[in-house]
């Protein structure tokens, strides 16, 4: 790996959350560079983004220009690569055009309807381009995907909580709606009624994925990323669970794709494909 030509990396929502982290994790890997660190959020434009991150400058400023710093990424030698983290609002555009100048998209940032991800994996076919959609970077949470799916042969019913941070601004969050989808893809209907419910208060039982899986979402200050799943059958109930305490847990999740993204020709949706 020392020998090799760093793979040059814009990352786009880089003064964020995610980003920050992100911006950390690059500087320290001797096989990335980073080219490009773009936000929209006015109060770090211009910048240095290592500075803006915490670990010191890194002779890369902050702009508002991702047209830009993905032209400027498409001329390196190597293949280069975007990671986003901004906001469900923008993240179908930013990929567009990340595929459109050849730069590979690494997408973090949830709230992608299944529309928009097939949309996204003709766009990428067409381009021969690899694009992978990580609804959730961390090994804990493939780990309890993979425990659900094996508990999903034995209990027939389930909810899904999700607890976050209350900056979040997609609901349910893109990890539970994968989790939901990985149940519903066991060929069986969960939660078959035993009685006739009636909700005093709309959304009292949650929102409704397929397959009868239900899903809570709960927002509160003090949170960072929560998951729980629930098994529930006769005379006991199983109890699947995982907590984010730093956002450092994603990183090795992020460089791994970054890595993997280059050898890719088409769109992957989640972690566990390519671990
Ligand atoms: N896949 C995974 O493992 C994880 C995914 N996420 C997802 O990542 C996304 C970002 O999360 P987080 O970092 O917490 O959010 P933050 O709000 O902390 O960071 C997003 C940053 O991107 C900026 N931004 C928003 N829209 C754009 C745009 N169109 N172009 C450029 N910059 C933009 C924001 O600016 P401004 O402040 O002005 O809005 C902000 O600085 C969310 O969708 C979240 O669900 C989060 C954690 C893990
Ligand atoms: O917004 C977040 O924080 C997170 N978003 C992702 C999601 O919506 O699943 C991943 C993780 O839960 C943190």
């Amino acid at each position: 790996m020392a020998n090799q030509t760093p793979i040059p990396v814009v990352v786009n929502g880089a003064a964020g959350k995610m980003g920050r982290e992100v911006i950390k994790a690059v500087a320290q890997a001797p096989d990335l560079t980073l080219v490009g660190a773009v936000d929209k959020n006015p109060a770090h434009l211009g910048k240095d983004v290592g500075e803006v991150a915490g670990c010191g400058e890194i002779e890369v400023p902050i702009v508002n220009d991702l047209q830009g710093a993905l032209l400027m990424a498409s001329q390196e030698k190597q293949l280069s690569v975007m990671v986003d983290f901004t906001h469900p609002d923008g993240v179908y555009e930013n990929v567009r055009s990340a595929i459109a100048y050849g730069v590979r998209p690494v997408v973090g940032t949830t709230g992608l309807s299944p529309e928009k991800i097939k949309d996204l994996a003709e766009f990428a076919d067409k381009a021969s381009t690899g694009c992978l959609i990580i609804p959730n970077f961390s090994i804990g949470m493939v780990l309890l995907q993979q425990a659900a799916i094996q508990a999903s042969q034995y209990f027939d019913h389930v909810e899904i909580i999700e607890l976050h941070h209350n900056q979040k601004a997609d609901a349910p969050s893109g990890t539970a709606i994968q989790t939901a989808q990985l149940l519903a893809e066991m060929g069986k209907s969960f939660n078959p009624p035993t009685v006739t419910e009636t909700e005093k208060l709309a959304g009292a039982r949650g929102s409704l994925a397929d397959e009868g899986i239900r899903i809570h979402s709960i927002r509160l200050p003090g949170l960072i990323a929560h998951q729980e799943v629930i098994f529930g059958a006769a005379g006991q109930v199983y109890t699947l669970r995982h907590d984010t305490s730093d956002r450092s847990c994603y990183m090795p999740g992020v460089l791994l794709s970054i890595r993997k993204i280059i050898q890719l020709q088409s769109l992957v949706y989640g972690l566990e494909k390519i671990l």
